[in-house]
């Protein structure tokens, strides 16, 4: 007989996932019992009212918060059983963030933002390396700006290369157009639509149908519990679906 390994389907798998705030009758369940596969190299984008709990799920995916119930996997890797130091190693390398607010440091230029995950992962980033990162993003000539000589795009952009020099398997992205306008939202999502098509995994939050709609796939929360996901739909058919959970 021979055994032949399956690989594993999804970039992040969550079985039974919970994520329960506060205790007795005040108690939240922002992420009830969740069970969902993030498919590898594709780009799901996560929608659902507000307080539904789309940023806590993406932190448990993430393993940037704890889960209280359920398990967690990054490919065949268990987050939920790995002790800190493991998790802040994964997070370093096996996984990139990207949030709302860009979170540079301002002190820092594009470049030294864009090698710092390398620094803090023990590695001697090498300039060729973080200069074709800041390539792919389109920044090229943007080397030596600091975060507040650069537009609001610019800086996301910059935040994603920075996401992206560690070479994650899955980048998580919690509202990354949600400070842009719509120019810049759109070279945003282009440059997260051109990672997608070239198989890097993305897990998007967003409250916006036509940014959820570059995605591969919707899933709508509702109550912490995924109660819908469709695949393929232009902004209308989001905005209908997302309308019918927010009655
Ligand atoms: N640290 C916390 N302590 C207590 N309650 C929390 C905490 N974080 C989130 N919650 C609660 O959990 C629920 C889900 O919150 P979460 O931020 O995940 O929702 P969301 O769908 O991302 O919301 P929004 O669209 O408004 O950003 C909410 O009821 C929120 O008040």
């Amino acid at each position: 007989m021979t055994t032949t390994l399956t690989p594993v389907r999804a970039a992040i798998s969550l079985y039974g996932v919970s994520r329960v705030f506060g205790r007795g009758p005040a108690a939240v369940r922002a992420v009830d019992d969740v069970t969902l596969e993030f498919p590898r190299g594709g780009w799901t984008a996560v929608m659902g009212p507000s307080g539904s709990g789309k940023s806590t799920l993406l932190h448990c995916a993430a393993g940037l918060e704890k889960v209280d119930n359920g398990r967690v996997l990054l490919g065949d890797t268990d987050l939920t059983a790995a002790g800190d130091a493991e998790l802040t190693a994964l997070r370093r390398t096996r996984i990139g963030f990207v949030f709302q607010s860009f979170n540079l440091i301002g002190a820092l230029t594009a470049e030294q933002n864009i090698a710092l995950p390398l620094r803090l992962a023990g590695q001697r980033p090498s300039r060729t390396a973080v200069r074709a990162t800041l390539d792919a993003v389109g920044l090229a000539d943007r080397a030596r700006h600091r975060p507040r000589e650069l537009s609001g795009g610019q800086q996301q952009r910059v935040a994603i290369a920075r996401a992206m020099v560690t070479r994650p398997e899955v980048l998580f992205a919690d509202e990354p157009t949600g400070a842009l306008d719509s120019t810049a939202a759109r070279t945003v999502l282009d440059l997260l639509r051109a990672m997608a098509d070239a198989g890097q995994s993305i897990v998007m939050v967003t409250h916006d149908p036509g940014a959820a709609a570059r995605a591969d796939a919707v899933v709508f929360l509702r109550d912490g519990r995924v109660v819908d996901r469709i695949a393929g739909a232009d902004a209308h058919r989001v905005a209908d679906r997302l309308a019918a959970w927010e009655r």
